[in-house]
């Protein structure tokens, strides 16, 4: 089997790449490795592999860089997708799996099982794609602050990437203006007040191990949609301590559903994240439809070593 390394260096806070130079050198069998130049290079590196047959494509990143190879890879039967976990949040590798080392690599490659799984799309001005998860409100805008801030890069060489994001959590908390979210699923329509998030979920984990929602399944062509509202910040922060072990679906203010599909809109621009990275902000009252499509691209499957 073909195997190819996609690596994109900036990946953990821009430790990926000296990662990688210590993993090549347990490698013990033949592999390409290639480096991303650019955002948005993993779908094009994977979309040139979608012709040939049995290739395995190892993404050494985050959950961004895999959702990247997913799309270039989506659809294309000769493909399997697998990750070494070399990003800052690794939710992708939680669900999914990871190879913890080479030799992990060398043993599938003697048996190499796969699952087919789901991935997320939504529409809106041009069709999209998520892996794992996709949201808007709290979480997304705390992600673009800290993409868009100045001082992070300064604080990621020095290794203080997580002090950034803390200082923008507090500071998104603090100031952040809740919204009011219609969902249509089913033919029913739920207008959601006071809105802090919703995020819908192919998988149950989001934001660096936080178990959003537990019930989730990676192929049970399935989106489980997640909303928070009308909550005071008091106990925001309380529902906020319970839900790295998903208990946070007891609360009232927690609501959840599953479906094939849902339509979402927000009375005002909102900020949207994709897998965790910036997917910009979201028109007011414009309809966004997010559904599944069902068993579309081949995760590893390596049994017991699957996260
Ligand atoms: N050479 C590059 N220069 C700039 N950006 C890049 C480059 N290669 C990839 N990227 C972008 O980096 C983004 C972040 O990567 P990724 O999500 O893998 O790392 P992370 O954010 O550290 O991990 P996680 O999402 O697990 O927290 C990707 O969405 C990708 O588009």
């Amino acid at each position: 089997m073909k195997t190819v390394f996609i690596i994109n260096p900036l990946a953990g806070n821009g430790r990926a790449l000296k990662k990688w130079h210590r993993f090549e050198k347990t490698i013990r069998f033949p592999y390409e490795p290639i480096v991303t130049q650019f955002p948005g290079h993993a779908v094009e590196l994977a979309a040139g592999y979608r012709h040939q047959q049995n290739v395995l494509l190892i993404g050494f990143g985050g959950d961004g860089t895999l959702r990247e190879i997913i799309v270039g890879a989506a659809g294309a039967k000769g493909i399997i997708v697998g990750s070494v976990a070399a990003g800052s949040g690794n939710d992708f590798a939680r669900a999914y799996g990871s190879f913890k080392d080479a030799q992990a690599i060398e043993r599938f490659l003697e048996r190499p099982f796969f699952r087919r799984e789901d991935l997320g799309e939504f529409t809106d001005r041009a069709e999209s794609q998520f892996v794992s998860s996709t949201g808007i409100g709290f979480d997304a805008q705390i992600t673009i602050a800290v993409n868009l801030s100045a001082i992070k890069q300064k604080l990621n060489q020095l290794g203080l990437g997580k002090l950034v994001y803390f200082l923008y959590v507090i500071r998104t908390f603090l100031t952040f203006e809740k919204f009011t979210l219609s969902v249509e699923t089913d033919g029913d329509l739920t207008v959601y007040e006071d809105v802090w998030l919703a995020t819908v979920s192919n998988q149950p984990y989001f934001g660096g191990g936080m178990k959003i929602s537990p019930s989730s399944k990676t192929d049970d062509g399935l989106l489980e949609l997640t909303v928070v509202h009308h909550i005071s910040r008091l106990k925001l922060l309380l529902v906020f301590g319970t839900v790295f072990s998903g208990a946070h679906t007891r609360f009232k203010e927690v609501s959840q559903m599953s479906s094939r599909e849902f339509r979402l809109s927000t009375d005002k621009p909102v900020c949207r994240h994709v897998d965790g990275d910036d997917a910009g902000i979201s028109s007011p009252n414009e309809m966004v439809v997010y559904a599944v499509s069902h068993k579309k691209w081949n995760s590893i499957n390596i049994g017991k070593e699957r996260g």
